[in-house]
């Protein structure tokens, strides 16, 4: 048998095998043009208004010219690999990282049509408009109720004690937790447990009416359980609120959002109906992300 036919006697022999793309390794035709995001990032109806963001941390670029629409009442989310600039980008729609000395915003960015960044801006009050719950719970070491009227008071939301009470109770039946804590609200709040802190921090965030809640990775220190119940909450809230949720979970993002925006290395990928991220996304790096070939 003539077997020189299939002996390989050099490496340009080698049939050519198709790779997997990694973190570093991306697919040649998922090429990422700077400032271009496939699929729909601009809503008919804009919350907020977002044009060729960038974010500095020093001389790093962390967010490389981003825009976006984030529409009133809708749940979005953000997923990508870590370090890729999903908090980044989120921080900037309240101003959360005016705290970070090194870090600098550029671009135009507007809640309801009005500037983020203007140097006039009341940062306390934008903020109270613009809630937000982060990764770890975090109350106040004050009991279920002070932690809860701590913003209504500061904003001087009611000027009986029978307005605060009310806020006080209305927030914390909207954040589900009302039935669980109505006979305690003078116990401290750090002896909840960790889904019934995570819940108070999001009565304590709507007790001032925000017309927007930012959600930082917001179930990562929960349990199934306490995870499952703050994703019905996410979904009793949307009726009214914006919502923006980083996750790394991408059943979550499948579970609780309308549209969602994938992140990679500080660009905006792709923005698309949450459906058809998850089912036939446009770019190949969301694919490959969600089909967990990378990330
Ligand atoms: N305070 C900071 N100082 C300097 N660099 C920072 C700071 N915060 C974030 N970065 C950098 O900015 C980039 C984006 O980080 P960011 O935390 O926004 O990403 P992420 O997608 O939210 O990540 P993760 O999913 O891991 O939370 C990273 O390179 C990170 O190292």
């Amino acid at each position: 048998m003539n077997t020189m036919n299939t002996t390989v006697t050099s490496e340009t022999d080698m049939p050519e095998e198709k790779t997997i793309p990694v973190a570093d390794e991306q697919p040649a035709e998922a090429k990422i043009e700077e400032g271009t995001t496939v699929g729909h990032p601009f809503s008919d109806d804009p919350k907020f208004k977002l044009r060729n963001v960038e974010v500095f941390y020093g001389e790093d670029r962390a967010i490389k010219n981003i825009s976006l629409d984030i529409g009133r009442n809708e749940v979005i989310a953000f997923i990508g690999p870590s370090g890729c600039g999903k908090s980044t980008f989120l921080r900037c729609l309240n101003r959360m990282n005016d705290s970070i000395d090194i870090c600098r915003v550029k671009g135009g960015l507007e809640l309801d049509d009005e500037d983020i960044y203007d140097s006039r801006r009341d940062v306390v009050e934008l903020r109270a408009r613009v809630g937000m719950v982060f990764q770890k719970p975090n109350p106040f070491p004050k009991s279920i109720y002070d932690n809860v009227a701590y913003g209504p008071r500061i904003h001087g939301l009611a000027n009986r004690k029978s307005d605060l009470d009310d806020i006080v109770e209305n927030s914390l039946r909207k954040a589900g937790l009302w039935e669980e804590v109505k006979d305690r609200l003078d116990a401290t709040a750090t002896g909840m447990s960790g889904g019934q802190q995570q819940r108070l921090c999001i009565a304590r965030a709507i007790a001032v009416s925000p017309e927007v809640v930012l959600m930082d990775e917001p179930c990562s220190a929960l349990d199934p359980i306490a995870t499952a119940r703050v994703e019905e909450l996410i979904a009793e809230l949307s009726e009214s609120y914006t919502i923006v949720i980083v996750t790394h979970s991408m059943q979550q993002a499948a579970r609780v959002s309308n549209r969602t925006a994938y992140f990679h290395l500080g660009h905006l990928v792709e923005v698309n109906e949450t459906s058809k991220v998850f089912t036939s996304p446009e770019h190949p790096l969301t694919e490959s992300y969600i089909t967990g070939r990378f990330g």
